[in-house]
């Protein structure tokens, strides 16, 4: 008798605003994402975007009747206290946020989240029963090609188990794999590469009780999934999900793949 092939996780998609829109565009954006809700579920897709925080409570409101999730970029580690200028996971919770991104590469080098951040805002987000979606990937591109898996593998497995290391076994988490040189850029980085990298990082989280899928993100939009979805549970967009369209593309390419 044949193996009989490990189910595959249901998919997961979803884009990040980062600092791109004003006010009146991201309220838009979100009615525009809230109008595939339908399209998603029908396609056993879980959905998600994420805004500022200062969009928050009215893209809540906006995606309450929807398979929708709300994120937000980021969290403070405590859930309330002296932290002037910080947003409490408490808070966001409240506000009905569902997913938070942690580290992700602007966060690390432009505000210098480290590996311990991490950890903690990932158990933040955990004790206030949100999902962290923690953003892992290697600073560089390998010239010698025979090494560029291998090392990212290395440089994310430390990432990785930082951000396991404070929450519990069972709890859900979304790795977000994103090469930081592929963020920003024309293209995403290429299929070989992301495959055997999210396929080394799988077996890592493999002994895990709790949920952990794997996204890809840099540069990504249609025509990515195909190609990687040996390696990944889905697709964590930016730039090229800005026309809503694009997205409405991925998700009718997820269902189809
Ligand atoms: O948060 C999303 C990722 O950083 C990817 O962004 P990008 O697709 O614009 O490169």
């Amino acid at each position: 008798m044949p193996p009989v092939p490990a189910a595959r996780e249901k998919r997961l998609v979803g884009t990040s605003l980062k600092m791109y829109f004003d006010l009146p565009s991201t309220l838009r954006y979100i009615d525009a994402v809230s109008q595939l809700s339908s399209t998603a579920s029908n396609a056993n897709i879980d959905l998600f975007v994420i805004p500022d925080f200062i969009t928050a409570l009215p893209s809540a409101e906006k995606l309450k009747n929807t398979n929708v999730w709300l994120g937000a970029q980021d969290t403070y580690s405590e859930d309330k206290g002296a932290f002037t200028g910080e947003v409490s996971p408490l808070t966001l919770s409240q506000a009905g946020v569902r997913i938070v991104e942690i580290g992700h590469a602007e966060r690390r080098r432009l505000f210098g989240e480290t590996d311990a951040d991490v950890a903690k805002k990932s158990a933040a987000c955990v004790r206030n029963g949100m999902i962290p979606l923690v953003c892992i990937g290697e600073k560089s591109k390998s010239n010698i090609a025979s090494q560029a898996v291998g090392m990212a593998v290395e440089e994310c497995k430390p990432q990785i188990m930082a951000a396991l290391s404070e929450i519990p076994d069972s709890a859900e988490v979304v790795l977000a794999y994103e090469p930081v040189w592929a963020i920003g850029a024309s293209e995403p980085a290429g299929a070989d590469h992301v495959v055997a990298v999210t396929q080394a990082l799988r077996e890592l989280v493999a002994g895990r009780q709790g949920r952990t899928r794997i996204l890809y993100g840099g540069s990504a939009g249609p025509g990515t999934f195909q190609r990687l979805k040996d390696g990944v549970d889905g697709l964590f967009l930016g730039r090229f999900a800005h026309d809503t369209k694009n997205l409405e593309k991925v998700i009718e390419e997820m269902r189809e793949a």
